[in-house]
């Protein structure tokens, strides 16, 4: 955020109160080489009353050989302490949650402040779709910036790419592949696939956790947000029947602005993606059951 003169005012709030303090002294001494100007300090959950936007990234994270699900009941019992004092400060801005599992701590985001659920974003398939962009990139030699697809459903492990939407430029890969004389192979794809799904997981297992992929792709939320950009991005929003599903928040494209989720874009996925869609879903709503019976104890 600092290097890319995101916002005006950072507050990071953190029960660990020393450590915030850290961060901000550590982040405030980069300052006169940023170019940017912000105003970087610790605070307290009263400072977010004229926030514009709540990123909330607190809590436990995995350790190697755990699923994100598995920090599930853990995570829902910190934002009880989070969620609470944020919306008693007043703060009337946007919810951006990147604590996992997301997607089912943005459903309990949603439940706990009472927020509409258009000002509720999870980071959802954000990331994973840029680690996406990134691996078919480098197979055919494309700038990521020009490759286009998604992930969609869970941030986890019922993820899916629906190939039948990836293109570069506006050629679908799977063209490329058929008229490429064997040069291109759909086998590589489906290594592509697991190389997405199971990327956090080795990094974790090499460096303990994952921050500069999830910081970029907060920071770029955060600007489509504050900027009113209108911009297509891949993130854990509310359905309202979008891929024949209500009630749950998971992993699509959707235009992000300054009023939050505009739209969902409704893609036309083959009905094998459907298929996949929905038993992502599955897993995200048993795991909502399971979350909201938490929330009642
Ligand atoms: N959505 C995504 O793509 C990604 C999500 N994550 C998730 O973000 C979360 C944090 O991960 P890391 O930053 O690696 O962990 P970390 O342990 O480095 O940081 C978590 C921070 O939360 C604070 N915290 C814990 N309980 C709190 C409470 N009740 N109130 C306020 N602050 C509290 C801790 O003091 C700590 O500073 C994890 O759930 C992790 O899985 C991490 C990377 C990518
Ligand atoms: C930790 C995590 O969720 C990720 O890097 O994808």
């Amino acid at each position: 955020m600092l290097n890319q003169q995101t916002c005006d005012e950072l507050v990071l709030i953190d029960y660990v109160k020393e450590k915030a303090e850290g961060e901000a002294m550590d982040l405030n001494h980069g300052l006169a080489f940023s170019g940017s100007h912000m105003k970087i300090w610790s605070g307290t959950y009263a400072d977010c009353k004229e926030a514009d936007i709540v990123t909330i990234c607190a809590g436990v994270a995995q350790k190697p050989g755990e699923s994100r699900m598995d920090l599930l009941a853990r995570n829902t019992a910190i934002f009880k302490s989070i969620v609470e004092p944020v919306t008693d400060s007043g703060f009337n801005g946007i919810f951006l949650i990147a604590t996992n599992p997301v997607d089912v701590m943005t459903k309990v985001t949603c439940d706990l402040s009472g927020f509409n659920p258009k000002r509720v974003i999870g980071s959802g398939t954000s990331l994973d779709t840029a680690r996406l962009r990134y691996l078919v990139g480098s197979y055919f030699k494309v700038d990521p910036r020009s490759i286009h697809g998604y992930v969609m459903g869970e941030h986890g492990d019922s993820e899916f790419v629906p190939w039948s939407q990836v293109c570069i430029a506006t050629k679908p890969v799977l063209d490329v592949i058929a008229e490429s004389n064997g040069v291109y192979k759909k086998e590589e794809l489906e290594k592509i696939e697991v190389d997405v799904r199971t990327a956090a997981d080795k990094i974790i297992a090499a460096k303990k956790a994952t921050y500069y992929g999830i910081g970029i792709a907060l920071t770029r939320l955060t600007k489509a947000i504050l900027g009113d950009e209108s911009s297509v991005q891949t993130v854990s929003v509310y359905l309202r029947g979008e891929y024949k599903q209500n009630g749950v928040f998971a992993g699509v494209p959707a235009v992000i602005n300054a009023s939050g989720v505009q739209s969902v874009i409704r893609c036309q996925i083959t009905d094998e993606e459907q298929e996949k869609f929905d038993a992502s879903c599955k897993e995200l709503k048993d795991k909502i059951a399971e979350a909201e019976r938490d929330l009642n104890h």
